[in-house]
């Protein structure tokens, strides 16, 4: 599930004696209880049949790693929110060491917590969560609906050609120059090839840490994955040069003024004009910073086009899978466009089918929340939790138990809708997480999928070549980076 773990912390014992002692199952030697979790497609389908068993807090032995599996939402909220400053940490991780140039710390999401990390999200804030109606969001706007158009454009010369089309890639790269524009004020064409290896690498990289390894919790088996993670290293470093040449040197590049003065295309000085403006000026204003921290976070963010991407193919997914959802998406577009203008970002609010489609999306796909550490000895429902325990969140136990959904294994986007045609969200709704290290980047994703999503079909009748071919995965919103094809045919009637 993503998360691999250098075992072997050795961590003093819980201060005062336990009072209580976490039920779960007793761990083999060696490997713990690594096998109960292989039983099933993916790990969190085992951790909720084991839930059944041991209840909303269990522990578990995962190779040489202590882990405490948390299951309802009164107990995640437990960690996540009245107990967040106790389990801020990451598990300490091997593959994403390799992924993130030897130092996990390096990334915004599996680094530890730190003041750092602090003033990384504070940079990234305001133009990953814009506010509705600030200059920002306007911004996304513009971008999402300039790149649908060219987005369409080069989709229609493949339509033309031939209806079944390996679509992801392209939904990629339009996600990608969505991000790039939005971030870095630059886009690139379809065409291009180093921009569709970055593409590449980035989805490569996406699905990698969508998946789990058993070195992950077994350190000892290193030397059989040396291979795997130089191949890992590589990756990373292609997308660091392609980010690097591509992106930031035009950037910080001296070039002399009509005056004779030397100046850089970056406008640090005044009110930055995006975010690796806002980053550049960050990197002159406060000594703490590094060339290198502000490479990797523009990097972080720019790759966040993945996530976005593999979302939009599994709302489309969803939509061949169920048909009459497509239509209804379809009528919505019609009712508010009438046939005479796209759909934009500010009419998701009058969209609230499009949007609950995205929800539901998100309920079934169910993304892991990334593991917590405890970075101190503490406790859940009073059951002692040393330093260095890591936590699993269950939040697809949330998304698909009975006792939250009414017919969970059905796909309904209703269930999104209130009465008055709102759209309506419970609380125990998490697919971003919660707590201090939340999601960042939830406005891009529902954004830039929206627009993606609407222009799609506003345009195009989607279905499927083959529903066997489908693939999709329990708890996992990635796809493999070579997926099926869809078929792709013009609306046969635009209703005005
Ligand atoms: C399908 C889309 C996405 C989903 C379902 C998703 C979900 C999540 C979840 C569950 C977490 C873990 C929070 C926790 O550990 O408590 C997370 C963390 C994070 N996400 Fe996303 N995410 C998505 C897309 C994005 C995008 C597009 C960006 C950036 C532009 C982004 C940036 C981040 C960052 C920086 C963190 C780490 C925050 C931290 O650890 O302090 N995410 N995301």
């Amino acid at each position: 599930f993503g998360h691999s773990f250098n075992g072997a912390q050795k961590l003093s014992p819980f201060p005062t004696s336990p009072k209580r002692r976490m039920p779960g199952p007793t761990p083999w030697p060696l490997i713990g209880d690594l096998p109960r979790l292989g039983a099933t497609e993916s790990p969190f389908q085992a951790f909720s049949a084991l839930s059944r068993v041991y209840g909303e807090i269990y522990r578990l032995r995962l190779g040489t790693a202590d882990c405490v599996v948390v299951s309802s939402f009164r107990l995640i909220k437990e960690v996540l929110i009245s107990k967040g400053a106790h389990f801020g940490g990451r598990p300490d991780l091997l593959r994403f060491h390799a992924l993130f140039g030897g130092d996990r710390n390096n990334s915004l999401a599996l680094c530890d917590w730190s003041s750092l990390q602090k003033r990384r999200r504070g940079i990234a804030r305001t133009y990953c969560s814009p506010r509705f109606a600030s200059s920002n969001y306007d911004q996304l706007d513009r971008v999402a609906n300039e790149e649908a158009e060219c987005f369409i454009q080069h989709l229609e010369t493949h339509v033309q050609h031939n209806a079944e089309i390996h679509i992801k890639p392209l939904l990629l790269a339009a996600c990608a120059n969505m991000f790039s524009s939005y971030m870095c004020s630059t886009r690139f064409q379809y065409e291009d090839t180093g921009f569709r290896n970055m593409v590449r690498r980035f989805d490569e990289i996406f699905w990698e840490i969508n998946q789990g390894y058993v070195v992950d919790f077994l350190p000892w088996l290193q030397p059989f994955y040396a291979r795997h993670l130089d191949k890992l290293a590589g990756w990373t470093r292609d997308i660091r040069r392609f980010v690097h040449e591509r992106v930031v040197e035009e950037r910080v590049r001296p070039t002399t003024t009509k005056d004779g003065e030397q100046t850089t295309n970056s406008s640090a000085e005044t009110e930055p004009k995006d975010f690796t403006d806002a980053l550049l000026a960050h990197l002159k204003e406060d000594p703490s910073l590094g060339w290198h921290h502000i490479l990797y976070e523009l990097e972080d963010f720019l790759g966040g086009h993945s996530a976005v991407g593999n979302l939009a193919m599994l709302v489309l997914t969803a939509i061949v899978r169920n048909p009459q959802v497509g239509k209804k998406i379809q009528e919505e577009v019609d009712r508010i466009t009438k046939g005479t203008r796209s759909i934009n970002l500010f009419d998701k609010a009058d969209m609230p089918y499009t949007e609950a489609t995205i929800l539901e999306t998100l309920r079934t796909t169910s993304s892991p929340i990334v593991p917590h550490v405890a970075t101190q000895h503490t406790t859940i429902a009073d059951y002692p939790v040393k330093k260095g325990t890591i936590v699993f969140l269950n939040n697809y136990e949330l998304n698909t138990a009975a006792e939250y959904w009414e017919a969970a294994d059905e796909f309904r986007p209703e269930r999104f809708i209130s009465n008055e045609g709102q759209i309506k969200k419970p609380e125990f709704f998490i697919p971003f997480s919660t707590g201090k290290r939340t999601c960042i980047g939830q406005k891009l994703v529902n954004g830039f999928c929206f627009v993606l999503i609407t222009r799609l079909l506003q345009h195009y009748d989607i279905a499927a070549v083959d529903l066997d071919l489908i693939d999709t995965r329990p708890a996992c919103v990635a796809l493999p980076p070579d997926s099926f094809p869809l078929k792709i045919t013009h609306r046969a009637k635009v209703v005005t």
